[in-house]
């Protein structure tokens, strides 16, 4: 398996890949076969057409020659050529079905596999290097097909029956033809070795110019906000140069192997004519035999070019090839690699947990939280405390540095930033419900308090939302997310800042939206107002990636520590100013709790 790099997602190597396609293969080799006996028939029939000709230089030549002759060879080299060039393209067409087909298995797997990285994984190479694996080296290697798969079958074949047939007419000319090989051996040598990291940088230049333009995108508001719009068009520019300058390279590099082909393409011609004329003025070769050579060896020199320009196409496509399957086979995501369950029915447990985001200090620290079936934990503590962390780490977006996490097998966390897809609300409901009926989504909506979107959308579950249809707010988007997590029914449910709109007037119905949500089933909620950790069955109080505190909330407050002395300010803080309440971020001064 390909595991990724610091750098970015990896990319597979060339016996990776070979294992790849080869287990891609399977279902379609019948066809392969099917396909490659048809090439090799085509190939010979092509054949035809020069030793005819040969034959019937020789008989004019030696005056045996008459119109029913020259009629008949035409006849004939018509005749194999037409079924030689239909069997030729038959063979290409059908490869490129098979070729195609291949490919797009190739990219589901890609896809699906995508779906399943680790989090951290994605945010560490940027998602534009993904989605350029997913869209232009799909397509490179789409593209690729309508120039590969008929050069490289004709080629292949024509080569194999060419060679057998010259060395057949006169093993003299066989040998010619084999000395003219290392020549082309040379040139592609070089190109192989010139032309893959060329074509790497290149298309890493293309994923890293997405990523700028993604960027700017997704971050439109905070470039309006800042006024950095020079600042990303010139890093849009810096990247789009960048790939003008390696593709400028990869021009030169196909030119220059191009040229070297021709090289090798007349020393070959000049090596037969020479041979064939060596050998009739000794009186071992005819003119006709001569001729066929010549003939045989322009057929094959096409192919040769052909095969070896396909090469370089296929070295493109390779490189773009490499990078897809470096996904496909990279581990699956540390979220199902940690999804087992804890011993003893629990729901959740982290046991001796520490952990440090890449290149950073440790975060967490030993940390062991139990979660019991059913039960409701709250996490308090300042902003910076580790809760987000944890959240994380339980629910197995980061994979621990050390001790073990276990959580129930159907797990979902959701978090600040819910996602609208776009689509139908039905869809949005029913993302990890497919079967869900509209009556059970319908009393999904009016557990969590929603029914009142449902009015307020013109066509009910039907409304496009989303980027493609009426935009929901931040506060609707989360009342979706928590419709959805009572359709998806989990044993464990993470909520991370789900009910974080403080100041947006809906704190309290987000809050019994997330309380009926938590309904019959085991939580952890990162708590941001108190009145949230005070409903629950138990509270984790977190200072400097630390647990300090454990508790139900009377008795944390009976006990006067750091909890009870968040809870005071916090009170305080809600009295003043209701809607101003967020204990992560509120007056954290009195209520830092890593302070006690
Ligand atoms: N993606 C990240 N990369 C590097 N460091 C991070 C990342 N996310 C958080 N941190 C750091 O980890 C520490 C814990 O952050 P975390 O978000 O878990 O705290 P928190 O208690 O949830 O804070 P808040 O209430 O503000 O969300 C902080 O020092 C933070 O700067």
């Amino acid at each position: 398996m390909t595991a990724p790099t610091a750098a970015g997602l990896p990319v597979a190597t060339g016996r990776e890949t070979r294992r790849e396609l080869w287990r891609a293969s399977r279902g379609h080799r019948a066809k392969i076969l099917a396909v490659a006996l048809l090439g090799l028939s085509g190939a010979s029939l092509a054949l035809v057409m020069p030793v005819a000709l040969g034959r019937l230089i020789n008989a004019v030549d030696t005056g045996t020659a008459d119109a029913a002759t020259v009629g008949a060879t035409v006849a004939v080299m018509l005749a194999a050529t037409t079924a030689g060039a239909i069997g030729t393209a038959l063979t290409a067409v059908l490869a490129g079905r098979i070729y195609q087909t291949i490919l797009a298995e190739l990219r589901e797997r890609l896809v699906a596999n995508a779906m399943v990285l680790p989090r951290a994984v994605v945010e560490r190479s940027g998602t534009g290097d993904l989605v350029a694996r997913a869209s232009d080296d799909v397509a490179q290697i789409a593209e690729a097909a309508h120039r590969v798969v008929p050069a490289l079958t004709s080629a292949s074949f024509a080569i194999v029956v060419s060679v057998a047939g010259m060395t057949a007419l006169d093993w003299r000319y066989g040998l010619t033809l084999a000395a003219t090989l290392p020549v082309y051996v040379l040139a592609l040598r070089w190109y192989l070795a010139t032309a893959p990291q060329v074509y790497r940088a290149q298309r890493a230049a293309t994923g890293g110019r997405a990523q700028q333009i993604l960027e700017s995108l997704r971050g439109f508001d905070t470039v309006q906000a800042y006024g950095l719009g020079d600042h990303r068009h010139r890093r849009v520019i810096g990247a789009s140069w960048q790939v003008v300058r390696h593709t400028l390279r990869a021009r030169t590099v196909q030119n220059m192997f191009v040229g070297r082909l021709h090289l090798a393409e007349f020393l070959g011609l000049a090596g037969i004519l020479v041979t064939g004329c060596l050998l009739i003025g000794a009186g071992q070769s005819t003119v006709g035999a001569a001729t066929t050579a010549m003939l045989v060896f322009l057929r094959l020199s096409g192919p040769i070019t052909q095969l070896l320009l396909v090469i370089d196409v296929l070295q493109s496509a390779l490189a773009s090839l490499n990078r897809i399957v470096g996904v496909i086979t990279m581990p699956a995501s540390g979220a199902d690699a940690a999804a087992t369950p804890p011993p003893g029915g629990a729901a959740g447990r982290l046991s001796g947990v520490g952990f440090g985001y890449p290149g950073g200090p440790r975060v967490l620290h030993d940390v062991d939280l139990t979660i019991g079936p059913g039960e409701r934990v709250a996490v308090v503590g300042a902003s910076g405390a580790g809760k987000t962390t944890l959240a994380g780490v339980l629910a197995g977006v980061h994979t621990p540095d050390s001790g073990t996490v276990g959580r129930a097998a159907s797990t979902l966390m959701i978090t600040q930033d819910v996602h609208v897809f776009a689509g139908t609300l039905r869809d949005n409901l029913t993302l990890a419900a497919p079967a869900a009926t509209d009556t059970e989504i319908g009393e999904a909506l009016v557990s969590t308090g929603a029914a009142e979107l449902l009015e307020l959308l013109p066509d009910g579950l039907d409304t496009l939302v989303g980027a493609a249809g009426l935009p929901l707010t931040a506060a609707q988007a989360q009342q979706v997310a928590l419709a959805r997590v009572v359709l998806a029914d989990p044993e464990l449910a993470i909520f991370d800042e789900a009910t974080a709109e403080a100041g947006s007037g809906y704190a309290e119905q987000l809050d019994r939206a997330a309380e009926a949500a938590l309904a019959g089933r085991a939580g952890l909620v990162i708590a941001h107002r108190l009145s949230q950790a005070a409903a629950c069955d138990r509270v984790v109080v977190m200072a400097g990636g630390r647990v300090i505190e454990v508790g139900s909330h009377t008795e944390l407050v009976g006990a006067d520590g750091p909890y009870a002395r968040l809870w005071r300010s916090w009170r305080v803080a809600s009295d003043d100013e209701p809607s101003r309440t967020d204990t992560s971020h509120t007056d954290t001064s009195h209520t830092d709790a890593s302070r006690a």
